[in-house]
């Protein structure tokens, strides 16, 4: 490697000068200090790298690998890429590549573009459909290939298991639950942790926006239903990256592959990303036309995005990149139209007035594309809504089908919780608390369970049954979210749906904030003491 080479740590690409790369890429928001301080970071991590990081143990190796055949492979691997690899056993040297297990040939030939997919996910940036199921397809092939999962157990694989997983030194041991495995363990090295994690965050909470049901397991379908076939995702990776496929879109498409003839990662990107099909046949050339959906898969519109240079187009392959480029300022512009207009607006949804308008627009630091406090006046309409409003819910009240949210066990003090596992914005309903409506009377003198909840100086819904009577197969997550008084993330409202049998209230969870993946949800009971487990009542209060 280039000795002036240094990789930055934030966005994992090898930077011939990071500091410049700090300024105007990764950090060019922050302070000079801030950046000075990473600089200092990335190349001390290079230096480490360059002193220490070459040189592996074969021994050391041995204890990641299940047989000696995947040791091997990875062993081969490592070397291809200029690591080293000491106190390998003579025997090594003889092993022949027929004997190396094929599947951990597939995992590793792929392995390069699935941290390259992640590395660009966690950073923010969004990827096209097809290279999002590749990622998907790696974890599902890491369980079924690497730990030599069941394809059914790997389709039972829930949220939770995840969740409750357990960090073991040097990754995660998880423990199946489902009829085929159950009470099968395995342990998930920190780079596949990493991935399946960033399946977890990244990818599964966009399919769990589509219609259907996650019905709580780890692997859901691009429509947001659970995977069904898993070997289908094992032989798509299969296709594209088994090493018999020479010349197939392991060495066509992939980011690697474009990395190794020179190209820059975003550009060998771009092919995968405009969804070509595994033959390669549909291969698309730099001067192919690209349309608006790839250009904003390469540079997602946001708000405070800067809008890509005519450098960054090009090595995307976009040279005809000015159409895009309008289109792209147009559509932040609107982006940022409609954020200044929800955030001036008034409590009621009165109109906003040009004061708090120019309160929210000075807030924000665009010195570009900013809107005008003219137009944006002009465009305001009035939100529709007010009567009803929260009739929608109905089926969801109904069927107790929230979705996004998962139990964790939070170990004795606490018990279970509810943990998000799809974003909520702010305003979003989360969930309600589902439980007998009785009245307040009658709630003072059941008994004190933890799951009362009083509401106005009538009523009180009591969740204490689980199952509750309508809903005997399902545990209803209302009654599990846990206290917190001084960081609650949602709070209860009383609302009026109209339910078959008549108009009633219900008491749903809004978010106060945005809240992300893997966040607890938790609201202020609102009661007097300050711990659980003491003298006094457990109940929860809302005052009307
Ligand atoms: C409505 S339940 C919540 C679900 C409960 N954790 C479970 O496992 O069933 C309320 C009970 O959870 C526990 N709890 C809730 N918030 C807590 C917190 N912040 N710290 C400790 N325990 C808490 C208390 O025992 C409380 O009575």
């Amino acid at each position: 490697m280039e000795r002036r080479v240094v990789f930055c740590l934030l966005c994992n690409t090898p930077q011939l000068s990071i500091r410049t790369h700090l300024h105007r890429v990764c950090m060019k928001e922050h302070t000079p200090e801030q950046r000075a301080m990473e600089e200092v970071r990335a190349r001390t991590s290079q230096k480490h790298f360059n002193r220490e990081g070459r040189v592996w143990k074969f021994s050391e190796l041995e204890t990641f690998c299940k047989d000696a055949a995947s040791c091997v492979a990875l062993c081969q691997r490592l070397e291809s890429r200029g690591l080293l690899v000491a106190d390998s056993p003579p025997t090594y040297q003889h092993i022949e590549p027929s004997q190396r297990s094929h599947d951990v040939d597939v995992l590793a030939a792929a392995a390069d573009d699935m941290d390259f997919f992640k590395s660009r996910l966690v950073v923010g940036h969004s990827l096209p459909k097809v290279a999002v199921t590749s990622l998907r397809s790696y974890c599902v092939a890491i369980m079924l290939l690497q730990h030599r999962i069941a394809t059914n157990a790997v389709v039972e694989f829930e949220v939770q298991q995840w969740l409750d997983r357990k960090p073991v030194s040097g990754g995660a041991t998880i423990l199946l639950a489902g009829p085929v495995a159950a009470g099968q363990r395995f342990t998930l090295s920190p780079r596949e942790e990493g991935l399946l994690d960033c399946y977890f965050c990244h990818i599964r909470p966009v399919s769990m926006k589509e219609q259907g049901r996650d019905k709580g397991r780890f692997f859901i379908g691009k429509c947001g239903s659970p995977l069904s076939n898993p070997s289908s995702d094992l032989q798509r990776l299969k296709k594209k990256y088994s090493p018999q496929a020479s010349g197939s879109v392991a060495e066509a498409d992939s980011p690697s592959a474009s990395t190794s003839t020179g190209q820059p990662p975003g550009a060998s990107l771009s092919d995968p990303l405009m969804g070509q099909t595994p033959s390669g046949a549909s291969r698309l050339t730099s001067g192919s036309v690209r349309n608006w959906k790839a250009f904003c898969d390469t540079f997602p519109v946001s708000l405070h995005a800067a809008p890509p240079t005519k450098f960054q187009c090009v090595r995307a392959r976009f040279p005809c990149h000015m159409p895009y480029y309008k289109k792209w300022r147009e559509a932040q512009l609107r982006q940022r139209a409609d954020y200044i207009l929800r955030h001036a607006v008034g409590r009621q949804g009165n109109r906003p007035t040009e004061a708090a308008v120019q309160r929210v627009l000075g807030k924000e630091r665009w010195t570009t594309n900013r809107p005008c406090v003219e137009d944006l006046l002009k465009a305001w309409v009035p939100p529709q809504q007010v009567a009803g409003d929260y009739q929608h819910l109905l089926p969801c009240l109904l069927q107790q089908s929230w979705k996004g949210l998962s139990l964790k066990d939070f170990g004795q003090a606490k018990g279970k919780g509810v943990v998000a596992t799809m974003p909520f914005s702010k305003g979003e309903v989360v969930c309600d608390y589902h439980g007998e409506l009785i009245s307040n009377s009658v709630g003072n003198q059941r008994e004190q369970s933890g799951y009362l909840f009083f509401f106005g100086k009538r009523f009180c819904i009591d969740a204490t049954t689980f199952p509750c009577g309508c809903h005997p197969e399902q545990d209803t997550f209302g009654r599990m979210l846990n206290h917190s008084r001084h960081n609650p993330n949602v709070r209860a409202k009383k609302v009026k749906v109209t339910f078959p049998d008549g108009p009633r209230d219900a008491l749903v969870f809004l978010a106060r904030r945005n809240i992300r993946v893997g966040e607890e949800l938790m609201w202020d009971y609102n009661i007097k003491r300050q711990s659980f487990g003491g003298e006094g009542k457990d109940l929860a209060w809302l005052d009307e």
